[in-house]
Order: structure tokens, then sequence, then C-alpha cells
């Protein structure tokens, strides 16, 4: 944001012109969401920066539609635009009230503008600010957030101290990282973007992107009018024990529904049967197995044998931790070339991010923030309040692509961060994991390159737990994992 910013005034837009479109656009949307304001009254809390001249121009716009507004600035003394547009204020008859009547006009408000800090603050909130910010999230009247909520990092989407939890975030130009990545995005509310005129020679190409389905256009690979079922794709499963098939069974039905022409599995010789009776079109054959009834480190030579004929590898659901499965994770990743997800107790087996950081072959895992914890040493806590850093961390320590799953699942690799658009609490469920290794491998071996196939299958996950909700209006919490299979398909065709 602030390398477009700059390019759109190094082209001659003044700095001014980009405040006053951002803030018309943001009071439009305010006034679309909270609107009809004439004669309610609107707080505007303004900062020492641009954010705080944003507030001082939607004061100005919201009291144009008839509102009673009244501006708290945290500053004595403004500079640049922000001194220009509060310098206007003071000729309308818009209340500048000073910090002893802040509680009181709070308390008076029907709609509460966060202004304080946008795209300029970092680390923790200082001073006066935190006790601003924790009485604006103690107050009963909605609140919009500028560009930021005050207290995220717009960044990373961290939070650090206190932070202002909105209703509504109005965006200038684009999403920030720090509206959507959590635990940020838990403090924004609904997110709107507004258009704030920035050219596209100033345009930049920004690292982190959001996967939507105009992102993932052309991504998805098609079968080809002379397909068989080997080049329509070909995956081979290692998963699951003597007494767990329910995730094996989850992953193969997962990738059959995203395209995989052939799923071949390996499971624990106790369990092939079972697995083999719920996978109908699948082929299944049992490894040898500990006195646990897991895989066994001896598994290896009969699962490198079955992967001459697959294109790519799920490795890990429900296959046990331990020395056995450490065993078979190393035999595995030093025996093939071909492009290998890592799930569950997988990446649990792994020493850490370097362990991967040597194979030649693709290579994606997808943990949640448990298992990353576990990987990286950090633990889960410290994942969770930093999952843009983990995720990049870990890509690049083990120079493979990560699905950092989550509300919002962050796919990194190399330097690109790619955050999914897609979702609901739904998918807070047994099984919806394996699903989703199910479709991520099976378009790795249809031949989708790492990132590209943990994006779309992210996507294609999320929504087919939409559609679902759409179309049976049952409540988030009635779905289990298999119902996505149903709503795979038409995720899929949304994006053909
Ligand atoms: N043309 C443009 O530029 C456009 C910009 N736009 C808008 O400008 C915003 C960016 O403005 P910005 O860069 O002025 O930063 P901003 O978010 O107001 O923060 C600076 C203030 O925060 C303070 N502060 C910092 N850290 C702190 C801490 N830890 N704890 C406490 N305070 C802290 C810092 O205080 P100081 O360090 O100076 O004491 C200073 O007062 C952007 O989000 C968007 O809204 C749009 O209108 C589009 C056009
Ligand atoms: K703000």
């Amino acid at each position: 944001m602030t390398r477009a910013d700059r390019g759109a005034q190094a082209l001659g837009i003044p700095g001014g012109v980009l405040m006053e479109r951002a803030s018309v656009g943001m009071s439009r949307a305010i006034l679309d969401s909270f609107g009809p304001l004439a004669g309610r009254r609107v707080l505007v809390a303004a900062g020492g920066g641009n954010n705080g001249g944003d507030g001082f121009v939607i004061a100005r716009e919201l009291y144009r539609a008839g509102a009673d507004v009244a501006v708290f600035a945290t500053k004595d003394e403004y500079g640049g635009d922000a001194a220009v547009n509060l310098d206007v204020l003071r000729n309308l008859a818009v209340r500048l009230v000073g910090r002893d009547a802040f509680s009181e006009e709070l308390a008076g408000a029907d709609l509460v503008v966060d202004a304080l800090l946008g795209t300029g603050f970092e680390g923790e909130v200082r001073g006066d600010l935190s006790g601003l910010i924790r009485e604006i999230n103690d107050a009963a009247a909605p609140v919009v957030a500028v560009d930021v909520p005050s207290g995220v990092n717009g960044s990373t989407g961290e939070v650090e101290g206190p932070a202002v939890r909105a209703d509504l975030t109005v965006c200038a130009h684009a999403a920030k990282v720090g509206c959507v990545v959590s635990p940020g995005g838990d403090h924004a509310g609904r997110v709107e973007v507004v258009d704030i005129g920035i050219p596209p020679e100033a345009e930049v190409e920004a690292a982190t992107t959001w996967t939507d389905a105009a992102s993932l256009r052309g991504v998805v690979p098609r079968r080809t009018g002379a397909a068989h079922k080997y080049s329509a794709g070909s995956l081979l499963i290692v998963a699951g024990s003597s007494s767990a098939t329910g995730a094996t069974v989850m992953v193969g039905r997962g990738a059959q529904r995203a395209g995989c022409g052939i799923v071949f599995v390996v499971t624990s010789e106790s369990a092939a049967h079972r697995v083999d009776a719920a996978l109908t079109e699948a082929l299944v054959s049992g490894a040898p197995e500990d006195g646990d009834g897991l895989m066994s480190g001896d598994a290896v030579e009969h699962i490198l044998g079955m992967s001459e004929r697959a294109s790519a590898i799920v490795l890990g659901p429900a296959a046990g931790v331990g020395e056995g499965g450490r065993r078979l994770v190393e035999g595995i990743l030093n025996g093939t070339d071909l492009p290998i997800l890592l799930d569950a107790d997988a990446i649990t087996n792994l020493p850490g991010p370097g362990a991967l950081a040597a194979r030649s072959g693709p290579t994606v895992i997808t943990p949640h923030a448990g298992e990353l914890g576990r990987l990286l040493g950090t633990g889960a806590k410290e994942v969770s309040a930093r999952r843009l850093s983990s995720a990049r961390r870990t890509a690049e320590e083990s120079r493979s692509c990560v699905l950092l799953k989550g509300t919002d699942t962050l796919v990194a690799e190399g330097e690109r961060v790619a955050v999914n658009s897609t979702g609901t609490h739904a998918l807070a469920t047994a099984g919806t994991g394996d699903v989703l290794s199910g479709v991520i491998g099976a378009l790795l071996s249809r031949g989708a390159d790492p990132y590209d196939a943990a994006r779309t299958g992210a996507w294609a996950h999320g929504r087919a737990a939409e559609l679902w909700l759409e179309r049976t209006g049952r409540p988030v919490e009635s779905m289990v994992a298999t119902d996505l299979f149903e709503y795979l398909p038409e995720a899929f065709a949304e994006l053909l």
C-alpha cells in the first residue's frame, strides 16, 4: 500500500487528493451500511497521522449527510493534509471535543469511527491510545474502522496489545493484510474496499494476495479429450492404521471428487479390507504393520513400489506417530521425487522443517497451528499470534509449500503468500482436513504446481462448505466432513 501510494504521488497525484478520494469512498460505504445518519450522533476518534486525516474528511462527509458529528483529535498540532482537513472542520458546525468529553460523547454516540491508527502503526499501542481503544470496545455503539482496526498491525495481522473490534472496516485501495489474517482479521468485522484512484502505473505486485475465484482462473488442470485414467492423475495415499480407517477413506474420496483419475491406497495390512470396501473405485493394498497396528518402517519398500504407478503422494493422516512412522516418512521422502503432500502424523513425524529442504521433488505440508507449533518448536500459541511470519519462515526453512489451516488459511511458498477467501465455521469439524489433503493431492497428481494446488484446494474446500450451507440452510454445527463430497464438484465448476 505504501509503495502504491508513493507511486501515485510520484506520478503527480497529490496526497491530499488520494486522502479525499479514500475518505469520500469510505463515507459512502459507511452510509450504505449505517445510514441514513441524519440527526444521529457520530463520534470520530482521530489519531495523529494520515489515518486521523481520513477521519477528519469522513467527519465532514457525515456532517454533510446530516449527522451530529463530534471529533476527538489526539494531537494538538497537525501537519500536511490532516491539518488542512482539520482546519475545514473548524469552519463547520462539527464539534471538536477534548479528552475530558470523550467518554461522555462515546456513551451518547450512535456510531463510532475509529481513525486512530492505520498502516503507519506497528508494535504495541503506546500511551493514552490504549485507554481510548479499550473505551471504544466497551461502548455500545457500532464501530467502523478506517483502513485498519487501530492496534492491529496492518501488514501482518499481529495484535500485541489492545485493538479496536470493528463491525466494519473500510480499506483504501486494497484490503490490508491485517484485516484478513488472524488475529487482526478477527477484529475487522466486514471488510469493504474503496477505490482511491491509484493508476495502473503505480500498482505494485503484492507479496500477499487474496485467493478468490478470479485469481484461480486457468489454474485448475483440465482433462483432455484423449485422457485415460493415468493421464488424468494417479494419486498414492499412504494413510491410516488398523484402528483408524476413516481418515484414509476421506482423503480418497476427496481426491476422487477433485478429479483424480485413479487412487491407490496403502494402509496397514489389517485395515486394508475395510478401506477397500469403503472406496469402491480405489485400489487398496496392505503394508507391514507393527504390534500397534501402525504401518512400520518395513512398509517403505512396498510403498515405493506402488509409487511407480502414481504421479503424486499424500502421506500422513492417521498413520501414527513414533519410531515406525518416522522411518516411514524418512524412507518415502528419500525414496522418490514425486510431488508429496504431508499432513497430520507425517508432519508430526518430521524432526523439523529443514528435513524437507533437501528434497528435489515438490513438497506441500498442511499443518494446523498445533502441528506447525510442534514442527517449529515454538508452540501453537506463538504460531496463532504470528500466522503470516510462521508460515513464511516454515516455507523458507523447508523450501516447501506450506498451507497453514485456520479461518484465514494461508498458503506460503518462497516470497509469496495467498490468503484464502472461502470457508465457514462449519469446517471446524473432524475429517475436513483429510478431505482437503485428498483435494490438494489430486491437483498435484494432475500436474498443478504446489502453490496452485494448495490455494486451489483450499478455495474449493471452503467453497464446498459454503455451498452446503447455502443449499441446505442447515446450522453450521450440523455439517460433517463427508457432506463436502457432494459440493466439491460444484465448487470446482465455479473455477472452470
Ligand atoms: N496519501 C496517503 O498517504 C494516504 C493515506 N491514507 C491513510 O493514511 C494512513 C496511513 O497514514 P500514516 O502513514 O500517517 O500513519 P498512521 O496509520 O496514521 O499512523 C501514524 C500515527 O500513529 C502513531 N503511532 C505509530 N505507532 C504507534 C504506537 N505504537 N503507539 C501509538 N501511536 C503510534 C504515530 O504517532 P507518532 O509516532 O508520530 O507519535 C502517528 O501519529 C492509512 O492507513 C490511511 O488511513 C489514505 O488516506 C490514502 C492516502
Ligand atoms: K484505524
